[in-house]
């Protein structure tokens, strides 16, 4: 998630950061480097007139001659103005309403609107325990209807069937009656998928929108369409009243520029990001995190937000109870990580949420992938009970057993023991400063 911007930002930031003394000269040539960076992602001319605009004002004020750490303070400067230019009062999503309150997914063929709707059901049942129906509109792809169904079962969420002879307005009806009747919180509506330009469609979704009065109407979009999305937006918006954006597939490496765009350019809030083709890959939309990401400050906060969610409470417990307890972090212990890092995502995912500086100044962090991770499984796998609890009895012989059951060389295996050895280390400073230093610390592991 926007690599190549995130890295000509920590440049940009490590250059003036370095500097002890800011003058109006050099500010001015880094807010050209900050302007560059923005124009290569693709961001929207007036928004960069506009940000640089402010930026100008605010870093030449406040800045020279006035603080001790200039680059610091250029730096703090950039991120608000970041913020302030993604982030909306609006930004909440709706659903304390009377029930069955109504969310209608629209916008283009493939941006995501049935995979969100699902990831949203799941999202909403599990965080706020509401009882939520979903239908499909969708009665001109073929299978569009099968595909929620699908979708739906596997998520063990309530689906009601339609079907391609019924109107859009018909289904709805249905559905409505059938949520009132079965005392359903929420009522999730997908729709097919249309391009503005079709406005035999577009004055349809207007009639349906007018028909079932939802609470949101979530424009789903993907991405990667970079600037062309915007004039859709605006497009959907004058035959509809769009309430927020769900701003799908956040995951590919794309030049991020539209998500800095969009607020300013339609006025319409993004409240959600999809982040990945799996069910819980769906998050509130927090313009605060998303500024670190793109800055290259990491996102150390949705990464212990995404643990807490995604491991067991009794996992996590069991974690903190051994920490607390100072009893000697073992090789079982160790293990137990490995699986719990497969879980949440693999190595990939947990990189991609720290802050790129530190990525970039532990190279053993870099070569850490995937690959290792199995290799470091296999190995434990391969030991004795006793030498899991106390890997310090690990002499030449007992490594080269290891090594033959295992697969992997002595080398390798001595290269892993010292990582365990500074994960070890960093369960003593967790006992001291607490579980989240654990995350905040974990490129120290390598
Ligand atoms: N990588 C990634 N893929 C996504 C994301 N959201 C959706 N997709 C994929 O995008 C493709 C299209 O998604 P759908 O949900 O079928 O799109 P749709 O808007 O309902 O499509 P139509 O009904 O044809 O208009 C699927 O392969 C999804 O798995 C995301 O956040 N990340």
């Amino acid at each position: 998630m926007f690599t190549t911007l995130s890295k000509k930002f920590s440049k940009i930031f490590q250059n003036i950061s370095q500097q002890g003394r800011l003058t109006e000269k050099n500010i001015q040539k880094t807010l050209k480097k900050v302007q560059y960076t923005l124009l290569e992602a693709d961001v929207s001319i007036s928004v960069i007139n506009d940000l640089t605009k402010i930026l100008k004002k605010k870093s030449i004020g406040q800045i020279i001659n006035k603080s001790l750490t200039p680059g610091q303070e250029f730096i703090k400067i950039v991120q608000t103005e970041l913020v302030n230019l993604i982030n909306s009062p609006k930004k909440k999503i709706n659903f304390f309403e009377k029930p069955p309150v109504k969310f209608l997914m629209v916008g283009l063929q493939g941006a995501g609107k049935t995979t969100s709707l699902i990831k949203l059901a799941y999202f909403i049942t599990k965080k706020f325990k509401k009882k939520i129906l979903v239908v499909s509109t969708d009665t001109i792809r073929p299978a569009a209807i099968d595909q929620l169904e699908i979708l739906s079962k596997k998520s063990n969420i309530n689906f009601l069937k339609s079907y391609k002879s019924q109107t859009p307005q018909e289904i709805v009806k249905i559905a409505i009656k059938h949520a009132i009747k079965q005392l359903y919180d929420i009522l999730i509506i997908d729709t097919a998928g249309r391009l503005h330009n079709n406005e035999k469609m577009m004055q349809e979704l207007q009639n349906l929108q007018n028909y079932i009065k939802p609470t949101e109407t979530f424009f789903v979009m993907d991405s990667m369409t970079g600037q062309d999305a915007l004039h859709s937006i605006k497009n959907f918006n004058n035959f509809l009243k769009i309430s927020g954006i769900i701003l799908t597939k956040l995951d590919s490496d794309h030049r991020g520029g539209i998500i800095l765009s969009i607020q300013h350019t339609t006025k319409i809030p993004i409240k959600l990001i999809g982040i990945g083709e799996k069910i819980q890959d769906l998050q509130i939309f927090c313009p605060d995190r998303i500024i670190k990401r793109i800055l290259g400050m990491g996102d150390i906060s949705s990464l212990i937000e995404d643990l807490k969610i995604n491991l067991k409470k009794s996992t996590i417990q069991k974690i903190e109870k051994k920490i607390k307890s100072g009893k000697n972090f073992n090789l079982n212990d160790f293990l137990i990580q490995i699986k719990q890092i497969k879980k949440i995502g693999g190595i990939e995912f947990l990189k991609n949420k720290l802050p790129l500086n530190t990525q970039m100044i532990n190279q053993n962090m870099y070569n850490f992938n995937e690959e290792t991770l199995k290799k470091m499984e296999a190995m434990i796998l391969s030991m004795t009970p006793i030498e899991k609890e106390f890997p310090k009895i690990l002499n030449y012989s007992r490594k080269i057993r290891i090594s033959s059951g295992s697969g992997i060389t002595i080398q390798e295996m001595n290269s892993y023991l010292k990582q365990f050895k500074n994960i070890q280390r960093l369960m003593k400073t967790a006992k001291k400063k607490g579980f989240n230093t654990l995350f905040k610390n974990f490129t120290n592991m390598f």
